[in-house]
């Protein structure tokens, strides 16, 4: 699978690409859904015998639409999604760079540049693919926009126990902890990966120590509390409890994501950390003393072990 990152508004054209389907979106998550949809895309472009193509963004669309000023959380890396994208049989990636010229560009300027530019035959999403402003060119106005120069095929949204599976929905679960309906909805468990990082480094030191994960990737991490986990380093799988929170009995001010891992003694700082959320424990609590978090993580530990012996 190539990936080809499209920097200004001409540069498809130059690529000269062959006659291809397309499909379209930002997937987050890569979801059953998304999954579905490129199953779909690869059939169909299979049946016509031509290659599959995604156009997809970076950074997200929706940073633009929702006014925040941090960038907007994320539940799969680019790295993870175009390697899932690779197992469903994509040929081509157009990771197209999103700024405010394209979201501010007119529905018929994006579909000559990015489409019709692209030597699109069949563009296939879902009903709900839409680019712009909401309605401003959805899969209805498509063909419109087309003006026959390709087919436009919309695909009728998968849904899990009655209700559509979306990346809002798959955050919403990660919100409440419901790391078993999100396992679902994802089709894999849900997980965050980065380097491990040194601590806050403030010598103290609880018995427990603990790896650091650094969050620059940008994942929508679960709310503060102590969660149990499975640990992936260097392709070795272990059980974690990991505490998100900044250390309120010690009145910290950062919110760290660290993961005491169950019998292990390594020096793993640097590496790259994989961790899959299985279950929430417990709130965060700010103890009274040092002596009381301690008690605490002891308990913590021996419900995590008897927690691995049901699995
Ligand atoms: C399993 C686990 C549960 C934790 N729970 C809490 C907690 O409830 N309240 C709290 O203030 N800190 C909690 N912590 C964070 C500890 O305060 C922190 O690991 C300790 O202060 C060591 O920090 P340091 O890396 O800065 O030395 C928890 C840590 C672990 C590993
Ligand atoms: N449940 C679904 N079934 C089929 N296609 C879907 C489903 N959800 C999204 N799609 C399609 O997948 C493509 C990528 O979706 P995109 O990432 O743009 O939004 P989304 O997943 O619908 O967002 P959200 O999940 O936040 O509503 C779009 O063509 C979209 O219509």
């Amino acid at each position: 699978m190539e990936i080809i990152k499209i920097k200004d508004q001409d540069q498809i054209k130059s690529l000269s690409l062959d006659p291809n389907v397309m499909t379209s979106g930002f997937f987050d998550g890569v979801h059953l859904g998304h999954q579905k949809l490129i199953k779909r895309s690869r059939e169909l472009a299979d049946n016509l015998g031509l290659p599959l193509v995604v156009l997809t963004f970076w950074p997200y669309p929706k940073q633009f639409y929702v006014k925040v000023d941090q960038p907007y959380p994320i539940l799969t890396s680019q790295e993870d999604k175009y390697a899932i994208f690779s197992d469903l049989g994509v040929d081509l990636v157009l990771e197209v760079v999103f700024n405010s010229q394209i979201q501010k560009m007119s529905p018929q300027v994006f579909v000559d540049k990015y489409l019709k530019s692209a030597a699109v035959k069949v563009f296939i999403a879902g009903a709900d693919f839409s680019y712009g402003k909401h309605d401003v060119a959805n899969m209805d106005l498509l063909p419109q926009y087309a003006q026959n120069d390709f087919g436009v095929k919309k695909v009728s949204f998968i849904e899990y126990e009655g209700e559509k599976v979306s990346s809002s929905r798959i955050r919403n679960e990660i919100k409440k902890n419901n790391f078993e309906m999100v396992k679902h909805l994802l089709g894999r468990p849900y997980t965050v990966k980065g380097k491990i990082v040194t601590g806050a480094q403030v010598g103290r030191t609880i018995g427990f120590p603990t790896a650091n994960l650094d969050n620059s990737a940008n994942y929508l991490i679960p709310s503060d509390g102590v969660y149990f986990t499975r640990v992936e380093i260097d392709r070795n799988y272990y059980w974690g409890i990991t505490s998100v929170g900044d250390k309120p009995t010690f009145d910290g001010n950062k919110r760290f994501i660290e993961t005491y891992i169950l019998d292990f003694n390594q020096d793993i700082y640097g590496k790259k950390m994989s961790l899959e959320w299985l279950e929430f424990e417990r709130p965060q609590i700010k103890f009274e003393s040092e002596e009381q978090l301690i008690r605490a993580i002891e308990q913590d530990e021996m419900k995590m072990r008897r927690y691995v012996q049901t699995r």
